[in-house]
């Protein structure tokens, strides 16, 4: 239900359990359970606490890049089914910003949905979902309002099993996830007035159970979404784009300058924005170069134990016993 630190709750058949990690468990990304993993779990002492021996294979994970050094990449939770990602309308649209929210959902295995918030602070909330739905192509855009209770009957009969609120700081996730729960069981906090900024109130990932069946994961807002490894989530965010490039001349068409472009050519009769174009690229450069520096790390890691082998084998190869 929730993982910090080395501590996990964890709900087990004979009720919630405190749960130790052990350390021999590693500190991977798939090793250090987070929240929605299934674990298995050892008792230790009391009856209402264990130890974690083991992550379980997870169905789903959403998965972001971070800039810190020891991980590259972060688990922000496991085994979701619906990813809802939370977009304001008291604030401009950043469609940019939602199509990188939507490749991290995409990637993850889940279900996105795009939720519109705070739709009674919008003069339009109308035309701002359909400019938000033209660049989410599959993906269902619900307008909500916490406050008049808007859209809250679409949004649950849409949520199913495990849904995780992803979304910037002060977007209305908490509030909407009261409101899904009926009662105030996750901290909120006013923006700020200076810059409408929010202020992180929520500090951790904790599951609630929903009372239509399913369980929140209401998630701290993020700062900063990096792409990792999401070639999938881009393909299907820019799945317009995916279409259009079978028709390019070149199976490898960078749709940049190539001749016979299928892309280029959309852009040029306007059937596809430059503006869609140009953040497709950018947050495909920006998966590349997060792969690539996954590959350095790995390459880095295996050197040394490669060069032991290759000792060893050079070794072996002048022991007398070699030919024989
Ligand atoms: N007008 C209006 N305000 C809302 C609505 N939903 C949330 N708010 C306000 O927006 C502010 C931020 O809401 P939170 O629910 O704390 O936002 P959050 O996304 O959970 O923020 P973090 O926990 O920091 O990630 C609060 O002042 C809420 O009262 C809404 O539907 N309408
Ligand atoms: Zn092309």
């Amino acid at each position: 239900m929730r993982a910090e630190r080395g501590l996990c709750d964890v709900v087990a058949q004979t009720g919630p359990v405190r749960a130790m990690v052990l350390p021999s468990l590693g500190t991977g990304d798939r090793l250090t359970p987070c929240t929605g993993d299934w674990v298995a779990v050892r008792p230790a002492g009391p009856a209402t606490s264990a130890t974690v021996v083991e992550v379980l294979e997870r169905r789903t994970a959403v998965v972001r890049s971070t800039s810190s050094r020891t991980s590259h990449a972060q688990v922000l939770a496991a085994n979701v089914d619906t990813v809802a990602v939370a977009v304001s309308l008291a604030d401009p649209l950043k469609l940019g910003r939602i199509e990188r929210m939507l490749a991290l959902a995409w990637e993850s295995g889940a279900t996105p949905v795009i939720v519109l918030t705070k739709a009674d602070r919008s003069t339009d909330p109308t035309s701002a979902a359909s400019e938000v739905a033209q660049v989410t192509p599959g993906v269902e855009v619900l307008v909500t309002s916490a406050t008049t209770g808007e859209g809250l009957d679409i949004l649950t009969a849409v949520l199913s099993g495990t849904v995780v609120l992803l979304g910037p700081s002060g977007a209305g996730k908490s509030t909407l996830g009261n409101r899904l729960l009926g009662e105030d069981l996750l901290t909120t906090g006013a923006v700020r007035g200076s810059d409408g900024k929010g202020r992180h109130t929520t500090a951790w990932r904790e599951l609630v159970p929903l009372p239509h069946g399913g369980v929140l994961l209401d998630t701290p807002g993020l700062r900063g979404v990096g792409l990792h490894d999401a070639d999938d989530g881009l393909e299907h965010t820019f799945a317009e784009i995916t279409e259009l490039a079978r028709n390019c001349r070149f199976t490898d068409c960078a749709h940049a300058t190539e001749p016979g472009c299928a892309v280029l050519a959309a852009v040029e009769d306007g059937h596809l924005t430059r503006r869609r174009l140009d953040s497709y690229h950018r947050l495909q450069r920006e998966n590349t170069y997060a792969a690539s520096r996954t590959d350095a790390r790995l390459r880095s890691e295996l050197e040394r134990p490669l060069k032991q082998i290759s000792r060893q084998v050079r070794a072996l190869k002048q022991s007398p016993h070699f030919k024989a």
